[in-house]
Order: C-alpha cells, then sequence, then structure tokens
C-alpha cells in the first residue's frame, strides 16, 4: 500500500521518533555491556601484572594456581557472554513488536519508488527542474533540505524500473554532479555511470553512452559488464559518428500515461488558463444569492466562473469547526480508491486517482446533517436522493486523473441499485487550502479552480435534456505542496424534476442555480 494520504505520512513522523529513541536506548545499552567488558579487561591485567611480579613460583602457591585456573575456565566464560551478548536482536525485535502493536505500518521498497514516482509526476506537471528539485527548491523558494548524491540517484533508480529513461537521464545526472562535491561519496560513480549510459543509450545518444561506458571501464577495471559495454556500443556504432565533439543530449519525454488531453491538462494546473472569451467577460462576476427567506439575511456569496456549462464558487459555506469534524470522522475510514482488474478480477490501487476517501452517512454526526441541509439551501436541488458525503485526503502528488462524474451511457449498471437516476451536480467542498497545487480543473473548458478553503464548487453534469455533458470532464492536478482535504456531494436527477426541470433544449444554464437574477442588482 502506497503512501498516499498525509495522515500516514504523519503517524510515519512519530515512528521515525520512537526509532531514535530506540537507537538511543540501544547505544546506552551497548555502553555498559561494553564497560562491563573493560572492567573485566582490567581485573585481567592487575591480575596477571601482579603475577608476573611474583615470577614462575607465583603457580607454585596451590591458591594462585587454582585462581589462574579459574581465570581462564569460568571468568573466560563470563567475557565471552558479555562478548556474545550483543542486544542487537532484541532492540530490533523491540522495534518490529511496537509496529506491529501500534499498527504504523513501516514503508517499503514499493513505498520508496511510489514516492519518488510522485516527485517525477509533480516534475513534469509543474515543469519543475531536477537540480532545483534536488535542491529542495519548488517555485524559487526553499521549502526543503537537499538531497545527497544517493538520494537523488534512487529517484533515477526508481525511474529507470519504470523503464522510464527520460527521467532516469535527468536524475543521474545530478546525482553524478552532486557526489563531486561529497566526500566521501554517498553512491559510487561507477554505480550512477552504468545507469546514465544506459538511458543516454535508451534516449538515442549512443556515442555519449559508449564514452561514459569507457569512463566506468577506466574506474572499475574489473566491473562485470563495463567491457562488454563498450564493444556492444562500438559494435552499434559501427565507427560512425567516432570522432568530433560529442552532439548534444536529446532527451525526450516518452508518454506512458494514456491520458490524450495532457499537455492541456498540465498547462492549467500550472495556472495557465486561455482568456475567457469575449461574450462572456462581464457576466462572470460575484453575487449576493437572497432567493430564500432565511437567505435575505445572510445572503451567500457566489462567485460566477463560467456560464454553459455553469460553474460557480459557493463562498464561505462551511465553517472551519464543521471542516475539522468532517476530517475527524473521516480519518479512520479513509482507505485508497480500488479498481477491480479486469483479467483478474482482483482488486487493485487505481493509479489515476491516487487520494484516500471515506464516505459519511448523514445520520453519522449533526454536522454532517447539517452540512447536507445547507447544499439544498445554496443549491436548490433536493437532497433526499444525493449520496453520501465522499471525503478526500490527497497525499504526495495526490491527484486523479481527467473524468466524468456522471455514468456515461455505456456505463449503464453505475447507479443501477441507488435508482435515483445519474449525477446531475456535483458540489465539491474545499477543506484546505494546499501552497500550491491541486486546482480542479475542467479539461475542455481551459477553466482552473485553485482550492480556496470553506468554499464549495458546484457544477452540472448533465445537460437540461439529461444526457452527460461531455464539457464537464474534470480533474484534481497533483498537489505539489500542502495539504488537500476535499468533499464531494454528488447529487442525483431524482427528486430534481421541480427544482430543475429539463429542458428540451440541451443548452444553455443560465437560470437555474437558485435564481441567478438578484446579481444584476448586488455586484
Ligand atoms: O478534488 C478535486 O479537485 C476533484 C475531485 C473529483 O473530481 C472527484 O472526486 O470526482
Ligand atoms: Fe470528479
Amino acid at each position: 500500500d502506497l503512501f498516499t494520504a498525509i495522515a500516514d505520512l504523519q503517524h510515519m513522523l512519530g515512528a521515525e521518533k520512537d526509532v531514535t529513541t530506540v537507537i538511543d536506548q540501544y547505544i546506552a545499552a551497548e555502553r555498559a555491556r561494553l564497560d562491563d567488558l573493560r572492567r573485566y579487561a582490567h581485573e585481567y591485567v592487575h591480575r596477571n601484572a601482579h603475577a608476573e611480579a611474583v615470577g614462575p613460583e607465583f603457580v607454585t602457591n596451590p591458591i594462585n594456581a587454582y585462581l589462574l585456573i579459574k581465570r581462564l575456565t569460568s571468568e573466560w566464560k563470563k567475557v565471552e557472554n558479555i562478548m556474545l551478548n550483543n542486544k542487537a536482536t532484541t532492540f530490533l525485535k523491540n522495534i518490529t513488536d511496537n509496529r506491529v502493536r501500534s499498527e504504523v505500518k513501516f514503508p517499503g521498497e514499493e513505498d520508496l519508488s511510489g514516492a519518488a514516482i510522485a516527485l517525477l509526476r509533480l516534475q513534469d506537471t509543474y515543469k519543475l527542474d531536477t537540480l532545483d528539485l534536488s535542491n529542495g527548491i519548488i517555485g524559487g523558494e526553499k521549502v526543503s533540505n537537499k538531497l545527497s548524491g544517493h538520494d537523488t540517484f534512487e529517484v533515477g533508480r526508481a525511474a529507470y524500473n519504470q523503464k522510464d529513461y527520460y527521467h532516469c537521464l535527468m536524475w543521474m545526472q545530478v546525482a553524478l554532479n552532486k557526489i563531486e562535491n561529497e566526500s566521501p561519496p554517498t553512491v559510487e560513480e561507477s554505480e550512477i555511470l552504468e545507469y546514465l549510459a544506459y538511458s543516454l543509450y535508451q534516449q538515442g545518444n549512443v556515442r555519449r553512452a559508449l564514452s561514459l561506458t569507457k569512463r566506468l571501464a577506466k574506474i572499475a577495471p574489473n566491473h562485470p559488464r563495463a567491457k562488454g559495454n563498450v564493444k556492444w556500443y562500438e559494435d552499434m556504432l559501427q565507427g560512425k559518428d567516432m570522432v568530433g565533439d560529442l552532439p548534444p543530449i536529446v532527451n525526450k519525454r516518452v508518454e506512458f500515461d494514456g491520458i490524450v488531453e495532457r499537455d492541456a491538462y498540465e498547462a492549467l494546473c500550472r495556472g495557465e488558463i486561455p482568456p475567457v472569451e469575449e461574450k462572456w467577460k462581464n457576466k462572470l462576476r460575484c453575487y449576493l444569492k437572497r432567493d430564500k427567506p432565511f437567505l435575505k439575511i445572510a445572503p451567500i456569496k457566489v462567485e460566477i466562473l463560467r456560464f454553459d456549462p455553469l460553474a460557480v464558487l459557493f463562498k464561505n459555506v462551511i465553517s472551519d469547526s464543521e471542516i475539522e469534524v468532517i476530517k475527524e470522522l473521516a480519518s479512520p475510514k479513509l482507505k485508497r480508491a480500488t479498481v477491480q482488474n479486469s483479467k483478474t478480477g482482483e482488486l487493485e490501487h487505481a493509479t489515476y486517482r491516487i487520494s484516500k476517501s471515506a464516505w459519511l452517512k448523514g445520520d453519522l454526526d449533526p454536522v454532517i446533517d447539517r452540512v447536507n441541509r445547507r447544499i439544498e439551501d445554496f443549491t436548490g436541488l433536493n437532497q433526499a436522493t444525493s449520496e453520501e458525503l465522499q471525503v478526500a485526503n490527497y497525499g504526495l502528488g495526490g491527484h486523479y486523473d481527467p473524468h466524468f462524474d456522471f455514468a456515461r451511457k455505456e456505463e449503464k449498471n453505475a447507479f443501477k441499485t441507488l435508482n435515483t437516476g445519474n449525477r446531475i451536480a456535483t458540489v465539491l467542498f474545499y477543506m484546505s487550502q494546499p501552497e500550491r497545487g491541486g486546482a480542479t480543473v475542467f479539461n475542455h473548458l481551459g477553466t482552473a479552480v485553485f482550492p480556496s478553503k470553506n468554499d464549495a464548487l458546484f457544477w452540472y453534469n448533465l445537460r437540461r435534456d439529461g444526457e452527460g455533458d461531455l464539457r464537464t470532464r474534470h480533474a484534481a492536478c497533483p498537489v505539489l505542496l500542502g495539504v488537500k482535504w476535499v468533499s464531494n456531494k454528488w447529487i442525483h436527477e431524482r427528486g430534481q424534476e421541480f427544482t430543475r426541470p429539463c429542458g428540451l433544449e440541451e443548452g444553455v444554464q443560465e437560470n437555474f442555480i437558485g435564481d441567478l437574477s438578484p446579481y444584476a442588482n448586488d455586484p
């Protein structure tokens, strides 16, 4: 299981603190053991010095003879025991037992490579420079410690294990630069060179691969593969292009993930948003929603983000204390999203959605009930047929690839058991504000919404004729810095016959988020 939720990482911090305590205790115990040993050594020296002073006749005394033999038998046994009684096994076992008891999972190799790959995803999406990132610099800001040569090398190795030579090349190059300033180096140059040469070759830089492999053969003459690889690259070049300066490095990113709109998606994540069409410009504005008696006293501020299809942001519709309660209720239930493998039928972790989520029933706590009722107030849509509140926590590089919230025609069984029709609308509460990244983006619309705590994003998924609106395809960008918590409420068709009667025309949805007309008077 990958450490996808921040909560897991925070537990890990606690575990790391325990580890340092245990190490200190172990050192103290070992010191005492070695002190004991030293005391014996001193005694031996002391007694031997006395015997030497007396001379060879020392052992002619039966008591001395007895003591000498005793020192070299039963007392020596004690020394032997002290020497053998290394406390490491006991301490290591204690750590393991504690881990099991406290149920704090310890990360393994898989988690390490998962965390490294999350870094690579962030690097791509946000166009981060490898050297900057490895130096703890994000967006020109120093946000963490530097990676050592070995830390950097491990990121490259995680890429290599995925056959991702594009990233492997970049990270191995930086690792190589880093060890130049390390003494002793945290990783052997020869190790880096082999990976670097191979990824250079994979990316089409055979001459550079050859030149690095020659360097490898020179610094590590007994390397098991270097000589063979030199020959292999030489054969490949067949004497061509062997002289003169090395050509510039070629390193093109290879698409692995099959997201067609990836470039546009990533640009939106970075906040590169196309300009708003002229015809909407003066319509995108804020207004106060007062279309119910009690809203007249405490109107809700609404920001219209776009028309057709409509997307609005309801401001300040969930309080800090409500958020805290929801997070607390959800935390023990958070589970990584799973999907069924179509071949094996087994449940696997979905890579398209790296977050943890939990469903909260309305009767679980008065706060949930209150929030559910508020949704009805600000959307004007019947909540009797809505799904339970879904809470999600995005961890390291957490994201949700482009998708639709509604069930498409071919997904006939999606909401069948609910018998409430399709997901007519989505309410997305922002329960935190990540420092960087984590926007909700509408891929086809060129809209990016950066989470603002306490607000709720709202949009219709279905057109007025009940068909899914393909323009609502959206995604959650990877979180770059900070934490992202959201809650989703999916509102269904059934029950909205009066609040949003379906129209014959497929189109324009200007007037049905309650009553939009007041905004004309209320800038
Ligand atoms: O977290 C977000 O910004 C979007 C989440 C989302 O689209 C979903 O959960 O369906
Ligand atoms: Fe969604």
